[in-house]
């Protein structure tokens, strides 16, 4: 039995593990629960799954997994503020399933630093793709990694045609349904840039052997190219709960969790690449990334309030990689790479966004 603490419990991810957990009584047991602002969304989780521990937002998050006993904890929280309970996780000895990819972008080699190998288990898509892959070889072997992309909702459209966007189209995924947050960083390829990120600290590659290909049916999750020339990819209907299982009870997996492709009828899978004069996200991630440093959670940072500012009507879709391109420029990155240093670095590049944001 798996004793499972699951942060973020009433969002997307959250919702999605307690269906996994409920389906598998036998091998799952909810511990603990942690929302940010749906008090009563979270006590009705806990009254349906008998949980007697559950916390209110990031820093009870973190008292939770502390002073709980679990196996693993489910970090399934939006944003940086997801940085703390990932840290208590790991410092607790507990593995981390980790969807809540900004607390790693953001941390980084701090983070990295207090993993003991494994403990961390992607649940991200591809970066789980990414695992099972590895599967395969062993590290030396490894060639690149080759990240899929959607593409999002505006795939295919020049960058003059995406001035006058609306949230509510940049919150139509074509292939997932997801937070708010993940959803529009979808729309502008910030989230394969910070998932380019990810992928560099979770499997130890620079950032030139990690690639990015658009692939608008989202079966594909990932691959990774071997040194032999062959590429092992994992294949799937999108479905979130699948590679939330593993990261439940890494490496095994749960049956009927997901649907199986069908292979009996005619279907075409299509890869291109990235466009990325419209999208240059990516690229920008990858100059962040190599920067290291508090540059990458300068880069999460400036994001997180441009996309606060789009869906609040205060900026334009384009307006959000400006906004973030404008704050990195300004950024300096100095000294050890610390909690505090890089507790500055997001109050500084916030409150840089925001001015910026003031005058468009
Ligand atoms: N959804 C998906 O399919 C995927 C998501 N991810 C990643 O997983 C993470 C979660 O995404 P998603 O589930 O879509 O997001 P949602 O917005 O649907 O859910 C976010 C969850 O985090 C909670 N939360 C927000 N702020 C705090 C806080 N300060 N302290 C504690 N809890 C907080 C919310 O609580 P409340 O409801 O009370 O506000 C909610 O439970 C993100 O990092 C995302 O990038 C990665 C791959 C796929
Ligand atoms: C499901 C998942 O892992 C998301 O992070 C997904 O990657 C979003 O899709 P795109 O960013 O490829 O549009
Ligand atoms: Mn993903």
């Amino acid at each position: 039995m798996r004793r499972v603490i699951l942060l973020g419990s009433t969002g997307s991810i959250g919702t999605q593990a307690l269906e996994v957990i409920r389906a598998n009584p036998e091998r799952f047991e909810v511990v603990g629960l942690a929302a940010g602002r749906d008090r009563e969304g979270l006590a009705a989780q806990a009254e349906l799954f008998g949980v007697d521990d559950t916390a209110i937002g990031a820093v009870d998050a973190e008292r939770l997994v502390r002073s709980v006993d679990a196996d693993v904890v489910l970090n399934g929280i939006t944003g940086s503020v997801g940085l703390g309970p990932t840290i208590a996780a790991l410092e607790s000895g507990r593995t981390l399933a980790l969807a809540n990819k900004e607390s790693l972008i953001v941390g980084g080699d701090l983070v990295t630093a207090i993993a003991r190998p494994g403990q961390i288990v992607p649940v991200d898509s591809e970066h789980s793709a990414i695992a099972q892959a590895l599967l395969s070889g062993t590290p030396s072997e490894v060639r690149r990694l080759v990240l899929t992309a959607s593409g999002g909702p505006f795939r295919g459209r020049q960058r003059a045609a995406l001035a006058d966007v609306s949230p509510a189209e940049a919150l139509a995924h074509p292939t997932w349904d997801m937070g708010r947050v993940v959803t529009t960083n979808s729309a502008t390829l910030v989230n394969k840039g910070l998932e380019v990120i990810e992928a560099h600290h979770l499997f130890d590659v620079p950032y030139e052997r990690i690639d990015v290909v658009v692939h608008p049916q989202s079966i594909v999750h990932s691959m990774v190219e071997f040194v032999d020339g062959s590429s092992i990819l994992q294949a799937s209907p999108p479905d979130m709960r699948l590679p939330i299982s593993l990261g439940l009870d890494w490496p095994h997996r749960v049956a009927g969790v997901g649907r199986p492709l069908d292979w009996t009828t005619a279907s075409t899978w299509t890869f291109e690449p990235l466009d990325t004069d419209a999208f240059p996200a990516v690229e920008l991630a990858k100059t962040v990334g190599r920067a290291g440093g508090t540059f990458p959670a300068v880069f999460n940072a400036a994001n997180e309030e441009a996309v606060e500012a789009f869906h609040d009507g205060a900026i334009g879709y384009l307006d959000i990689m400006e906004t973030i391109r404008r704050v990195v420029d300004r950024h300096a990155s100095e000294g050890e790479l610390t909690r505090e240093a890089l507790a500055e670095a997001e109050r500084w590049a916030r409150e840089a966004a925001r001015t910026l944001i003031a005058a468009t």
